[in-house]
């Protein structure tokens, strides 16, 4: 069966001024990465991986060639449309966990698929049920200021797959995790490529989620210089 990729990179080059000089941070990225893919992007620090993130998940626009969703070249869509492209097809969770301080564990779930239309009943009842799963039922009307940085970034991922998004990008998301909660994470974020086949591509140094991954691409300067699956 022909195997048609959910996100394709043609070409994509990410230019950043510095002063009189340009840094190439994507320089010329060729990329398919396929329905199912448990990804591990890892490369030096400034090697371009956020910066590939950000241009796979529409938050940053390339200064040449183009990223595909679905087939779609986002280029052909205007900010507001990938706004809404983001929300139902994509899910981010970033090192910082990005939490909403004011709103519980269980707002700043159920405050995505309210985005969504989903009533509040149905947006609350989803998130609770997301949050048991990531072990986290006891604990759901803490705010994050009331949580470790382990549970802080479960909410972050109970967050970015309860509207169950075709694919999750993830940048550095053990960074702020010791090893046993790093290694949880691990073991959830592989349990729903398996059971929902959700696509991941994870950013990272650590050599816990490098071994975890299926694929393994190196980015160094801008360009891909390895990938597992080649
Ligand atoms: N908004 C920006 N303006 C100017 N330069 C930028 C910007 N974003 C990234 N860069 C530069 O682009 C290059 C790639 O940065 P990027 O953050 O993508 O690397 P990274 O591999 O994610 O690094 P790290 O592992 O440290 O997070 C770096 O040289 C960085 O300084």
């Amino acid at each position: 069966m022909f195997h048609s990729p959910v996100i394709e990179c043609q070409g994509v080059c990410k230019a950043f001024a510095d002063g009189d000089s340009v840094i190439k941070a994507i320089d010329q990225v060729d990329l398919e990465v396929f329905g199912g893919d448990f990804i591990c992007l890892y490369g030096a620090s400034g090697s371009g991986k956020t910066t590939l993130l950000n241009l796979i998940g529409g938050l940053d626009r390339p200064s040449s060639g183009e990223v595909f969703l679905d087939k779609h070249p986002l280029s052909h869509y205007s900010d507001d449309e990938l706004t809404d492209l983001r929300l139902h097809k994509i899910g981010f969770i970033f090192q910082s966990y990005n939490l909403v301080p004011v709103f519980s564990a269980l707002e700043n779930v159920a405050f995505i698929l309210q985005m969504q239309g989903f009533s509040n009943r149905d947006a609350l009842a989803k998130s609770e049920y997301i949050l048991q799963q990531v072990g986290l039922s006891k604990l759901m009307h803490r705010h994050p200021a009331e949580l470790s940085g382990g549970q802080q970034q479960r909410v972050a991922i109970a967050r970015a797959i309860v509207a169950q998004p075709k694919i999750v990008l993830a940048d550095e998301p053990t960074a702020n995790l010791d090893s046993k909660n790093s290694e949880q994470l691990l073991q959830l974020m592989k349990q729903l490529n398996q059971e929902l086949g959700t696509t991941f591509i994870i950013s990272s140094h650590d050599p816990q989620v490098i071994q975890a991954a299926e694929r393994k691409i190196e980015l160094a300067d801008g360009k891909i210089i390895h990938d597992s699956l080649a």
